[in-house]
């Protein structure tokens, strides 16, 4: 485990006194332990002073599925994050409406985070697509992107710019959403995948029954 590769050989804006946000994005369609360990493995390793847990809007790259309502991943994501002071939530992708990209997703922390240093914490999954991602040249001078190890994918940064981007080793945890909400149709238990209020919010309102 530990960061493989740091942008210019130390870690990005230590040392210059501001405040360190980390951003996890993601559809949390459930939030589960391995959003969670990548999220607090990363603050950890970044010195992180918050990690800030960005629910999507509308995730454009997962049309090809129904998503479940905003407001439910709102609240798991919440739920999941309530015990661990140094996380929180927000609800810009939610409430700006439309397509979720991460360069708005970005300007939004940033206008009203002044001039904090951001880190978006992403899985090699998504890091392997993000010169699809919307204006994605843009992306690199908003934020430092954070690329963590994810069972199933390689994690490389091939093609990214060099300095724009760390490598880190979390510990392997082999769930996905995918995989949860499979189990949940099934009737097979995601005690112990998901954060137990979980379990029992996707109980309360019988999410992925059908899925
Ligand atoms: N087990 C995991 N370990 C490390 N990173 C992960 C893991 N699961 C998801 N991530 C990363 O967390 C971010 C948000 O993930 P997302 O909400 O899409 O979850 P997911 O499990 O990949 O969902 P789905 O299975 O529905 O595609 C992505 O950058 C993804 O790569
Ligand atoms: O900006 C884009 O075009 C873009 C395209 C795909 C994914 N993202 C972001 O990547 C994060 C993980 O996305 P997902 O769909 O894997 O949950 C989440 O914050 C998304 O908004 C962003």
């Amino acid at each position: 485990m530990g960061e493989q590769q740091a942008a210019g050989g130390r870690e990005p804006g230590s040392g210059r006194g501001k405040r360190r946000l980390g951003v996890m994005g993601g559809t949390f369609d459930p939030i589960h332990h391995g959003h969670l360990v990548a999220a607090s493995e990363v603050a950890a390793l970044f010195h992180l002073d918050e990690v800030i847990f960005v629910p999507t809007g509308q995730p454009w790259q997962k049309s090809q599925r129904a998503v479940s309502p905003a407001e439910d991943r709102y609240l798991m994501t919440v739920i999941a994050t309530a015990s661990n002071p140094q996380f929180s939530v927000s609800r810009s992708d939610i409430d700006r409406g439309g397509p979720t990209y991460t360069i708005d997703t970005l300007r939004d922390l940033r206008a009203v985070h002044g001039d904090a240093d951001l880190f978006f914490i992403t899985g090699a999954d998504a890091l392997s697509q993000i010169l699809s991602w919307r204006d994605h040249e843009e992306l690199f001078s908003l934020a430092h992107f954070i690329g963590v190890t994810r069972p199933g994918h390689d994690l490389t940064d091939d093609g990214l710019p060099k300095g724009g981007v760390s490598l880190v080793e979390v510990p392997a945890l082999a769930i996905s959403s995918t995989d949860c909400r499979g189990r949940v149709a099934k009737g097979d238990p995601v005690w112990y995948l998901v954060p137990d209020g979980v379990v029992r919010y996707i109980d309360k309102r019988q999410l992925y029954r059908g899925a």
